[in-house]
């Protein structure tokens, strides 16, 4: 793609870009709207055209009654004199500036809007793009880059690119309508024109194009780090005070900026640029044409006369290229956006299988499971088999990197085997019944996911239609009643960022009960208690215990084997293989023993 949109011009790359964002509706209004933009360009012009007749009549007494059109409208409106005329004259000029910039307004409101619903869609297909990232994939992404390729990379295609093509055409259109009068008014200054204007231009456009796309890239890859440097130093904010390193991630974070900040002064200094050359030369073909006045020419007197002409066209001229060649440079400056946006977009278009039901009532069996990370060779699980009945409460054990989580993130679905599989009543877990699969099973991570919003709608998740019989039960299963009541406003109670204001046992709880509100039938609980201290442990063990006399299916992963009392086994993994079976009396004295 990437090396044929290089040859492409970046107005019509731009243009096929937008257009991806559009139903066909919304193309029909594009074209629409182009037509109104030619109608106020139009309007511009006309605009500004019409003010110096009437300025140069008003200099000159008597000079209306020597114009045919002037004289006709005079005659036909009945007239008395040639001030009420020119009194009339200001009055309509006066009513049409008024109108024209009303229709104007009118059609930047629309374009604006128009924009708004362009951003909109540009935003809701990056967010689907990501969500539908395969896990493994989405988690390579740090949040700051996610945050990145949502927002940022978005706005740069609003402002830089769909922004700019809406000034592009209209400048356009003005320089084209100038452009077209002089040729047909005086060809010879119109041959001038393209001769000293074109060349300006392309050197410009050729100056600053490369420039400016090789800034863009170093932003986009500067800003994410930079974003992910300022959410270190904010979610470290405890521990980076207590090592007094602040200053020092701050620095960090400003050595990023700085590289940004002068990047984008770059990118604005090249805004500046374009008129500045074209205002040379311009004046370089006025001294031309004077040097060659005064030396080679027999007539002198209409050299200078289009000497003047020259410089008034180019006075007029100059803003709307200088904004036409801006925006050309803003887009190349913002390309990267479409790298962007067009990575992962064959997701979106990817049909998901059609889902098929599942039932848990017997039994999950691991059937002979052997798993490698995407990207490496070597097997991180090898060979594993065993099975859990409905309702069995099963205990992980293993040091650290011996793959417990690992396990458990293929039951969750979010890696997948590479050999064997995981069957749920006989049933393989594929993608074709993940839908229901994730209707059974929750999941209670170390670190729970934890809205800055109510009690209730951390456990809910937002709920807007709760069921209260269901929320009830959840947070006496998850032992949260006696807490919750001792709360001024209860469940409406808001926890904080990232449940700032709850110890790690209410987080924990939380986690469970919404996992019980969901109905699930099988819950994974990983290393729930291995960052608790002894108090918090034992709310989140009576809370699992609360849980023991349910049919609800449990792993528990634990660090600490008396929060797996209640567990009806626990096997053992090392070095990725199933190493052991036990009853928890086993462990115990294994434990002691050792
Ligand atoms: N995305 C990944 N790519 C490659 N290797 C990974 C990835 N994620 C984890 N690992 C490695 O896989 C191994 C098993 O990790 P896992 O998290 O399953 O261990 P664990 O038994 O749960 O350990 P702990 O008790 O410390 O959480 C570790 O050596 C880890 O470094």
């Amino acid at each position: 793609m990437n090396t044929s949109s290089k040859k492409e011009s970046i107005i019509w790359e731009s243009i096929e870009n937008v257009s991806y964002y559009l139903s066909s509706g919304e193309k029909k209004r594009a074209v629409a709207m182009f037509l109104l933009l030619f109608i106020s360009s139009l309007l511009d012009v006309f605009g500004l055209a019409s003010l110096v007749p009437v300025i140069m009549a008003a200099s000159r007494p008597g000079s209306i009654f020597h114009n045919k059109y002037s004289l006709w409208l005079y005659e036909n409106l009945k007239f008395s004199s040639e001030r009420n005329f020119f009194v009339f004259l200001v009055l309509v000029l006066l009513l049409f500036f008024i109108v024209k910039n009303l229709f104007t307004t009118f059609i930047n409101y629309k374009q604006e809007k128009f924009t708004a619903r362009i951003a909109l869609n540009v935003i809701d297909s990056q967010f689907e793009k990501h969500n539908r990232l395969p896990f493994w994939h989405f988690n390579q992404f740090g949040s700051a880059k996610l945050i990145h390729m949502t927002f940022t990379v978005t706005q740069s295609f609003i402002n830089g690119i769909v922004r700019q093509l809406f000034v592009f055409f209209s400048e356009a259109i003005i320089v084209a309508v100038i452009v077209i009068g002089i040729l047909i008014y005086k060809p010879a200054l119109f041959m001038i024109l393209i001769i000293v204007l074109v060349p300006a231009m392309l050197l410009i456009y050729k100056l600053l194009n490369k420039r400016s796309a090789h800034i863009g890239n170093q932003l986009n890859e500067a800003r994410p780090m930079s974003y992910a440097r300022i959410l270190d130093a904010f979610t470290g904010f405890i521990e980076l005070r207590l090592a007094n390193k602040q200053e020092e991630f701050k620095q960090k974070v400003l050595k990023y900026e700085k590289n940004i900040q002068e990047l984008d002064a770059k990118n604005f200094l090249f805004t500046q640029l374009p008129v500045k050359v074209i205002e040379v030369m311009a004046v370089l073909a006025v001294v031309t044409i004077f040097l060659y006045s005064l030396f080679f020419s027999n007539d002198p007197g209409s050299l200078v006369t289009i000497i003047g002409l020259f410089a008034a066209a180019a006075y007029r001229l100059m803003p709307s290229i200088n904004r036409m060649l801006n925006a050309m440079v803003t887009m190349r400056g913002n390309r990267y956006a479409f790298d962007e946006l067009i990575r992962f977009r064959s997701n979106l278009t990817q049909i998901l299988p059609v889902q098929r039901p599942l039932q848990f009532n017997q039994r999950i069996e691991f059937n002979n499971i052997t798993f490698s990370f995407p990207g490496t060779t070597k097997p991180m699980l090898r060979n594993i088999s065993f099975e859990v009945n409905k309702g069995d409460k099963i205990g992980l054990i293993g040091s650290s990197g011996s793959g417990k989580t690992t396990l458990m993130n293929l039951l969750l679905r979010f890696y997948i085997e590479q050999q064997g599989n995981i069957l749920v009543d006989d049933q393989p877990l594929t993608e074709e019944n993940l839908e229901a699969w994730y209707k059974l099973i929750g999941y209670v991570k170390q670190d729970t996911f934890l809205m800055e919003a109510s009690i209730q709608d951390n456990i809910t998740l937002g709920d807007e239609q709760v069921d209260t019989e269901r929320l009830r039960y959840a947070i006496e299963q998850a032992s949260l009643q006696s807490f919750i009541s001792t709360l001024p406003e209860g469940l409406a109670t808001t926890i904080g960022e990232r449940g700032s204001r709850l110890s790690g046992g209410q987080r924990q709880r939380i986690g469970i009960a919404r996992a019980l509100y969901k109905k699930t039938q099988v819950l994974v609980m990983d290393e729930a208690t291995s960052a608790l201290d002894n108090k918090t442990e034992r709310e989140v063990s009576e809370a699992i215990s609360g849980l023991a006399n349910t049919n609800i299916t449990m792993f528990i992963i634990a660090h600490r084997i008396t929060t797996l009392k209640d567990c009806d086994r626990i096997y053992e993994l090392r070095n990725g293989e199933l190493f052991a079976e036990f009853q928890y009396d086993e462990l115990i004295s294994k434990t002691e023993a050792s």
